[in-house]
């Protein structure tokens, strides 16, 4: 028998009221995070990585935003908890770290001061010594030298990358289950970024966590993920292990997202097109108006069901249901077929 997962999340969908109408920002999305692994939720820019990942908690805001579906962390069905329950989980068994740490850190008092005051209201037994002492010891594990030292400095005397670390000890504080990290890189320069994500690894395996890593760039997936969903205008286009998603890409949407990245056919442009409204999203496939093998089918119903491609991938396209071939969009050519792969666009 398998162990539980940490969180599942079944039907996530989060409308918001606007003067436009109802926009749904997540349309019923399913995902499960394993203890101890890193899940990453990668899409284009207003594919709604954000608003699942603070839907789980609810720290969307709610009214104008709508959360329903469900959300089972460690057993417990978060959803039908109270205001008050949901915050003891906030902050608490699960902790975010947001792309900007500069909004996070107030810069009118010392990062120390921040991180006791923290401390103690997640336990208010703990004496301001006592609350030093594990300040300094959490400042060193996220790697910033001479901990004690740092202490008494201001936000501003820290680097980006530096503040980011900051900004991971204080997540830390309350010793999560689960760590939601939201494009905790993409401020960050190259360099940088990269050790961040090591030191993501380096203090999940210490402090024992699983991590939702939310980011646009697919770049940055390989390095740390164990599992992907790959999202797009509210909806799953394709899931899988890492590997599978990297060796074995298979949504027309994930295979463009590859193409997009450094060094590769697309890296310039980007996938051409642009996401469709939020509030009037287009019958079938999401993806279809911006697709290269969109047919018929591909534009009527429903975002297609997950077909299984194997024990840990899925993907919702047409082309992989029963009947289709879907070499037509891995670019792999048919034989005895005489239309050009990776081709024709339908308008
Ligand atoms: N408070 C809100 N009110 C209305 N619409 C919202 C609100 N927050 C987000 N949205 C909309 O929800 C959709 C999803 O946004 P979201 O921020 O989750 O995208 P994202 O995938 O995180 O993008 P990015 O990579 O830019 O962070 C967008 O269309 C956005 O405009
Ligand atoms: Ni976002």
């Amino acid at each position: 028998m398998s162990e539980e997962p940490l969180l599942k999340v079944e039907g996530l969908t989060t409308e918001f009221t606007t003067d436009n109408g109802t926009l749904t920002a997540v349309d019923g999305i399913d995902f499960e995070i394993n203890r101890g692994e890193t899940l990453c939720l990668v899409g284009e820019s207003g594919s709604g990585k954000t608003v699942a990942s603070e839907s789980i908690t609810r720290i969307v805001p709610t009214p104008p935003g709508e959360v329903s579906g469900s959300v089972v962390f460690d057993g417990q069905e978060i959803t039908a908890m109270s205001e008050s329950e949901l915050r003891g989980i906030r902050g608490g068994r699960v902790a975010h770290v947001f792309q900007n740490p500069q909004d996070a850190l107030n810069h009118c008092y010392t990062v120390g001061w921040q991180i006791v005051e923290a401390i103690q209201t997640h336990d208010p037994d703990v004496t301001k010594q006592e609350a030093r002492e594990r300040a300094i010891e959490l400042l060193s594990d996220v790697g910033v030298a001479n901990a004690a030292a740092r202490l008494d400095d201001y936000p501003h005397e820290f680097s980006g990358g530096q503040k980011q670390r900051v900004m991971i000890a204080m997540a830390l504080v309350t010793n999560p289950d689960l760590l939601i990290a939201d494009e905790p890189t993409t401020a960050l320069d190259v360099t940088v970024q990269a050790q961040i994500l090591n030191l993501l690894e380096d203090i999940q395996d210490k402090y024992d966590m699983s991590i939702l890593f939310v980011t646009h760039d697919l770049g940055v997936v390989a390095g740390i993920a164990d599992e992907v969903v790959v999202m797009y205008a509210g909806k799953v286009m394709e899931r899988g292990g890492v590997h599978e998603i990297f060796d074995n890409p298979s949504h027309p949407y994930t295979r463009a997202l590859l193409e997009c990245l450094p060094g590769k056919a697309r890296s310039a442009e980007g996938i051409p097109g642009s996401l469709p409204s939020p509030i009037n999203p287009p019958d079938g496939c999401r993806f279809a108006p911006r697709c290269d093998y969109a047919v018929e089918e591909c534009r009527a119903g429903d975002q297609p069901p997950e077909e299984p491609l194997s024990e840990n991938h899925a993907v919702s396209c047409v082309h992989y249901q029963q009947g289709y071939d879907p070499s037509v969009v891995r670019g792999e050519a048919t034989q005895g077929d005489d239309a050009t792969a990776g081709g024709v666009t339908s308008d």
